[in-house]
């Protein structure tokens, strides 16, 4: 379980609060007014900037943890593959930058490349690949780290509608079989209906605890309206 408990997240002039809990397993939208803070939200669990307040995974305190050492993935928009690493080293680099993996490492590489559908592309380089490959390709760096807790940031805005869909699915596919928690930020409706039961509504300089999306975008707040433009 995530515990945010009076947690402060700062940004230059900034400050988002937020006192919630998502369960462990669940999938979480993050939804709010552009400006809102959503991304800032991700960046202090993440531990990119800085935070005060208590903040939990399972009862572990994460405030003195660096980003790398928290039991965390991040995947944005901005998928950031080495264009001269091959897809197969793109995806080790997410277990061990020096890329030394040894035979079981590599065969993990070659079984996360299987679970996102790229089986046997290991060797192509990132530029040969189709803009929804290339996701899949980040997504699969994701999953070889095997940590608990997914940060998404509107990961697939990129993508054409219907690519979006699939890669939301297959997240939610690999999330449910890896027992993953999932914390995603869109800005559309759509994705948070289609990935999330619940939904954290970031607005007014707060961090609201999840609550039904269905409930929520039948009778948005005014600000979510306004925003959504329904
Ligand atoms: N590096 C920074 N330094 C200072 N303030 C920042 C910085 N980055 C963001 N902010 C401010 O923090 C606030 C929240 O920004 P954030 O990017 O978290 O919003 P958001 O809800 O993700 O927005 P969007 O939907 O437009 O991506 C904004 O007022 C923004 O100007």
């Amino acid at each position: 379980m995530l515990d945010l408990d009076e947690l402060t997240i700062t940004q230059g002039d900034f400050a988002l609060e937020a006192t919630l809990t998502v369960p462990q397993g669940g999938r979480v939208a993050v939804l709010g007014p552009s400006g809102g803070g959503k991304s800032t939200l991700l960046l202090g669990i993440g531990g990119y900037i800085a935070t005060q307040g208590g903040m939990t995974w399972d009862g572990e305190d994460l405030s003195p943890l660096a980003p790398g050492a928290r039991p965390i993935s991040t995947l944005f928009q901005a998928h950031n593959l080495f264009p001269h690493l091959t897809v197969a080293r793109n995806v080790g680099f997410g277990l061990r930058p020096d890329l030394r993996l040894g035979a079981d490492g590599w065969a993990r590489v070659a079984q996360v490349l299987g679970q996102v559908g790229l089986e046997g592309m290991g060797d192509r380089m990132p530029a040969s690949l189709s803009g929804g490959q290339q996701s899949r390709v980040a997504l699969a760096r994701v999953l070889l780290r095997a940590q608990p807790l997914l940060l998404l940031d509107e990961p697939f805005a990129a993508l054409g509608p219907a690519l979006k869909v699939e890669m939301l699915d297959l997240v939610a596919q690999l999330a449910d079989q890896n027992g993953l928690t999932v914390l995603m930020v869109t800005h559309d409706r759509a994705d948070a209906e289609r990935f999330a039961k619940d939904t954290i509504l970031v607005a007014g300089g707060r961090a609201h605890p999840p609550m039904p999306t269905q409930a929520l975008l039948a009778n948005p707040p005014a600000e979510l309206a306004a925003y959504l433009g329904t």
